[in-house]
């Protein structure tokens, strides 16, 4: 892929995520700047990356090809009317931010960017991150395959035809590690409560955890509910934790959950 220069306006722990996927999957580190106001969290990411990182939000967009607005949705506002006179043009805009639409980012920043809209996940730190994107139609076909690339590099892309798809993606998806996160706490806890120690505790939960899904991603032609069902001796252990589970009606609570987050999404397009 191209190695054109980004600059990741705000590059706390989405961006960073996705810097260090970039960077493990062979993007160089001379063509990646990072921006924070903190001067710890930019000498972190120059120890931690090697890539420059620096407080100037200016001179990093001016230097860059590619520019990712990383910061929290109610700090784009701020950051988009500061930077509202320098010229985005011959620029691609990747945002990442939850809940800010691409006429709301526009208008922010004053000017018609050539801009995708992305719904990234943490575990592109690892490789394994999930992004869906949205481009408007003024985005080059060039345009789109660089950022498709891009989040490629990162783990597992999903484009959507529709803006307001970017919304379901954030509960399917860019919300989803902390939902296992939850489950895997929860079931670390009970262990703990159950005698073992921390680390085995972790230990126990996190390598059925990962077991479980790399069972799934290695039977694609299985079901979930078939690798459920084989789990599930019959009159057996499995089933009674499963019964509490259908009891405490968890794949409601689940779906409930998810429209949570679309609803919390659709809020925000209205407040930031
Ligand atoms: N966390 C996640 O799992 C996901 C997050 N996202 C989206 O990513 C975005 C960032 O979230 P997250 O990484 O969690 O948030 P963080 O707070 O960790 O990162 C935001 C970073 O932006 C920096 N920042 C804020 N304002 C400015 C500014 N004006 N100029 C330069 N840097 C600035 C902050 O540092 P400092 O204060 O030092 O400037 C901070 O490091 C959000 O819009 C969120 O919706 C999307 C998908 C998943
Ligand atoms: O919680 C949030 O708003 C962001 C978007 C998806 C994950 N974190």
């Amino acid at each position: 892929m191209e190695h054109r220069v980004i600059a990741f306006i705000g590059a706390g722990n989405m961006a960073r995520s996705i810097i260090s996927g970039l960077l493990k999957s062979g993007y160089p580190a001379s063509s990646i700047i990072a921006t924070n106001r903190t001067t710890e969290k930019n000498t972190l990411l120059t120890d931690t990356f090697g890539i420059e990182a620096t407080p100037d939000v200016k001179t990093a967009i001016k230097k860059a090809d590619v520019v990712v607005l990383g910061v929290k949705p109610q700090g784009m506002e701020d950051l988009l009317s500061s930077v509202s006179d320098l010229s985005f043009d011959g620029k691609l805009v990747i945002s990442i931010a939850a809940g800010i639409t691409v006429s709301r980012l526009n208008d922010m920043v004053g000017q018609t960017l050539n801009l995708v809209r992305t719904m990234p996940n943490t575990p592109s730190l690892v490789g394994l991150g999930m992004t869906g994107l949205y481009a408007p139609a003024n985005v080059s076909e060039k345009d789109r395959d660089y950022a498709g690339d891009l989040l490629s590099a990162t783990g597992k892309i999903c484009w959507v035809d529709e803006e307001s798809d970017i919304n379901s993606i954030i509960a399917a998806a860019g919300s989803a590690p902390a939902y296992f996160f939850l489950f895997m706490e929860a079931m670390e806890a009970e262990a703990r409560r159950m005698g073992f120690e921390a680390d085995m505790a972790r230990t126990l939960v996190q390598q059925s955890a990962l077991g479980a899904a790399q069972m799934v991603v290695a039977n694609p032609e299985t079901t979930l509910e078939t690798l459920r069902s084989q789990v599930t001796s019959k009159g057996g252990t499995t089933a009674e934790a499963i019964k509490v589970f259908n009891d405490k009606q968890l794949s409601e609570t689940v779906s409930e959950a998810m429209k949570a987050a679309v609803n919390r999404a659709k809020e925000m397009e209205s407040l930031f």
